[in-house]
């Protein structure tokens, strides 16, 4: 990368764009609702399910100006969805905070493993085995997305849940692969632990992005 480009995506003012698209929020406490997603290359978590693996590397996902990003979103829809990849590998600042100037909604999907950045309306956490959240996130965010994969994912659930603060909305999510072996048990442990809400990835079923 040349070393201009390269400082203006070390300052946030550039981002590695993967995609963007107008769709409907498919998981967790906003499912239902239209959004346009900005897909934020980079991510070294390694989740071996991981649905976007295309997204990892960030050089090959072109640097983009945060105000050509938000001068696109705002086109759409007055709720953004900034995903990846994991976009708190980034200064969020530069784009959340022109995102906030056209007056727009900004929500982030993130595994917490980096320092929180950029200012959001609403903050769902995915927190990973392999590279636990920061305590920052775990204070600010409003909703908790566990995935399940196997069995220890509720006991990693439950942990996770106890750091969370108290406002925050706690879901489990069937890992997409395991869906028909997890689903089961996925209801038998909200029915008993009803502080927990399912959350499925409904935009697999719709087939839409
Ligand atoms: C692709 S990640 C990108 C954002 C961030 N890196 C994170 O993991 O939160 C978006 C959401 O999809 C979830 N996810 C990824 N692969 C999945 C799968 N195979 N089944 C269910 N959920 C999955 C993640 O846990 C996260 O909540
Ligand atoms: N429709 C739709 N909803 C989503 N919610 C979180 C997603 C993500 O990949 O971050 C996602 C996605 O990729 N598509
Ligand atoms: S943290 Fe998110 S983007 Fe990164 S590997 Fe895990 S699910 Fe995929
Ligand atoms: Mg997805």
């Amino acid at each position: 990368m040349k070393e201009d480009v390269q400082k203006l995506v070390d300052k946030g003012e550039m981002l590695p764009l993967m995609e963007e698209f107008y769709t409907i929020q498919g998981e967790g406490f906003h499912k239902g609702t239209a959004a346009y997603f900005i897909r934020v290359g980079g991510c070294d978590v390694g989740c071996h399910w991981c649905d976007v693996k295309e997204s990892w590397n960030a050089e090959i996902h072109p640097p983009t100006e945060t105000p050509k990003i938000v001068e696109n979103a705002s086109q759409y829809s007055d709720t953004i969805v900034v995903t990846g990849g994991e976009p708190l590998m980034w200064d969020m600042t530069p784009l959340t905070n022109q995102l906030k100037e056209k007056g727009l909604q900004i929500h982030i999907e993130t595994s917490g493993a980096y320092p929180l950045t950029g200012t959001w309306d609403w903050i769902c956490l995915s927190p990973k085995k392999m590279k636990l959240p920061t305590d920052e996130v775990y204070a600010k965010a409003n909703e908790l997305k566990v995935i399940v994969y196997n069995k220890d994912d509720f006991r990693f659930a439950e942990e996770q849940a106890a750091k969370v603060n108290n406002d925050c909305i706690l879901y489990l999510q069937p890992e997409w692969s395991k869906r028909d072996k997890m689903m089961p048990q996925i209801v038998d442990y909200v029915m008993k632990h009803p502080k927990w809400k399912v959350s499925l990835q409904t935009h697999k079923y719709l087939n839409i992005p």
